[in-house]
């Protein structure tokens, strides 16, 4: 079965109501290809997920940033997945390089983390990538296939999950991997995912990548034949996100 192009669009710790309704009303009015063609994720902050779940097409569905590892309790701050299947939010971004770095999230708790959401049944967008120290000394497979792995350790279907490949020296940079720089890493991710998991897994797991994605950029790195589509921080936030949605059709 072909795999369906897969765009996210990470708002990150960004945004005010009106700029919100904005991004919103941009979306709502904007010409996409079908449902068949690219399944269209967004993620606003928690605070956000209500009216933006709320104002939104149908069509486009919402993902929080992050949830909590196990059920919800006494955990100052913490959002749990119980309350983001209350609020019917699909999806959930688990693993992202800033929480991997900034708040020293274990391997082996984006795993946790993962298992629980999925358990929940919410659909995961997992994130694994290099930081350029690592990617230098030549670490790159080795560093998301123990990132990879450390999931895989967790769960035994891989059906919710989209894999995103996002070398942390590319997010936010404006330094975009090129095309065979993530092609490379998608073709080792799905071996890995053949030789570690199964062959069924492998072929239909869509592995997006993300890192300074842009309008321009977008079509080229589309038409990667093992990369599936994107997670896109900073340009989501802008009426460009539209132009990477429709580089989906690079895949027709
Ligand atoms: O981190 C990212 C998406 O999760 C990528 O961010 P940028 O597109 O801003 O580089």
């Amino acid at each position: 079965m072909a795999r369906k192009f897969f765009v996210g669009g990470n708002w990150k710790c960004n945004g005010t109501t009106e700029e919100v309704k904005k991004i919103v009303g941009t979306l709502n009015e904007a010409e996409i290809p079908s449902e068949d063609v690219v399944e269209v994720v967004v993620s606003p902050p928690f605070v956000f997920l209500s009216l933006v779940k709320n104002l939104l097409r149908s069509e486009i569905q919402v993902a929080a940033q992050n949830c909590w590892v196990r059920k919800g309790g006494a955990f100052t701050g913490e959002v749990s997945a119980e309350m983001l299947v209350n609020l019917a939010i699909p999806w959930v971004i688990i693993g992202h390089s800033e929480r991997r770095l900034i708040l020293n999230e274990s391997n082996e708790f984006v795993g946790d983390k993962v298992a629980y959401a999925l358990s929940q049944g919410i659909k995961v967008i997992a994130c694994v990538g290099e930081t350029l120290e690592q990617r230098e000394s030549g670490a790159t497979l080795e560093v998301v296939a123990a990132q990879t792995k450390a999931i895989a350790e967790k769960i035994s279907n891989w059906d919710n999950v989209v894999l995103a490949y996002e070398p942390v020296w590319a997010i936010g940079t404006g330094k975009v991997a090129s095309p065979a720089q993530a092609q490379e890493v998608h073709h080792e991710l799905r071996k890995w995912f053949s030789d570690n998991v199964s062959a069924d897994v492998a072929g239909s797991i869509r592995i997006i990548y993300g890192g300074s994605v842009n309008g321009a950029n977008c079509k080229e790195l589309a038409a990667q034949p093992d990369l599936d589509g994107f997670l896109v921080g900073g340009a989501s936030l802008k009426p460009e996100f539209v132009d990477i949605i429709k580089s989906a059709t690079v895949k027709k």
